[in-house]
């Protein structure tokens, strides 16, 4: 049987090497929506209401006749029931990189899946705690120029593992796309990654 064609509806280049790590043949597409959060909206159905959003935006640009799956992920720092999206500016990422000083913070990361028929979605919940950070390492990790594009101001994958003291949960979640679990959803939709390893 042919296998159905998967579009990673993301412009996240994170995102991107994550999913070629699991062995799962797909084609990036661009996903652009309204990120603003809802009013009184919970850090969880925010994050999976824009995985949801990601996957349906993507699917609209897709023009083909053959069988697809589009996967849409997002990704949001919470300190204290507080989303901390991405920086807009520098002192906006310090104000955060303060905040998330020698505190535990969650990150939630929600995925999506949907064909034509249905979307299915979850939220994962890791726990980063980080130690104490002072004002110079902040404005000298500013200047690496890795805050800019990340939720929460930090790349746990780059210089930012430095300020990590702890996860308890998905290190690939934190770094926004969770492996484990996008496998998993991806077989219920007739992508098996267990395939493409068995063929290498
Ligand atoms: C906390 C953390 C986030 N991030 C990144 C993952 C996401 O790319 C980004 C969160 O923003 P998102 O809005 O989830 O994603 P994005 O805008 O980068 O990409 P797209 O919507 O097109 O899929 O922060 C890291 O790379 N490392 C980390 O440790």
């Amino acid at each position: 049987m042919k296998q159905k064609l998967l579009y990673l509806a993301s412009g996240s280049p994170r995102r991107r090497e994550l999913l070629t790590q699991i062995g799962v043949p797909f084609s990036a597409i661009s996903a652009d929506i309204d990120e603003t959060p809802l009013l009184n909206e919970t850090p969880s159905a925010y994050v999976e209401r824009l995985a949801r959003g990601k996957a349906e935006a993507g699917r609209r640009t897709v023009v083909s006749d053959a069988a697809f799956c589009v996967l849409g992920a997002d990704t949001a720092v919470v300190l204290d029931g507080k989303i901390l999206g991405k920086p807009v500016d520098e002192a906006d990422a310090c104000a955060m990189l303060m905040m998330l000083s020698g505190q535990e913070h969650e990150v939630l990361t929600a995925i999506a899946v949907l064909d034509g028929e249905r979307c299915e979605s979850l939220v994962v919940r890791s726990l980063v705690r980080f130690r104490s950070i002072s004002r110079e390492e902040v404005a000298a990790y500013w200047a690496s120029g890795e805050p800019h594009d990340k939720a929460g101001g930090y790349g746990i994958q780059g210089l930012g593992a430095v300020f990590v003291a702890g996860l308890d949960g998905s290190y690939s979640a934190v770094v926004g796309l969770p492996l484990c679990e996008s496998a998993e959803l991806l077989g219920h939709f007739g992508i098996p990654c267990w395939q493409t390893l068995n063929a290498r």
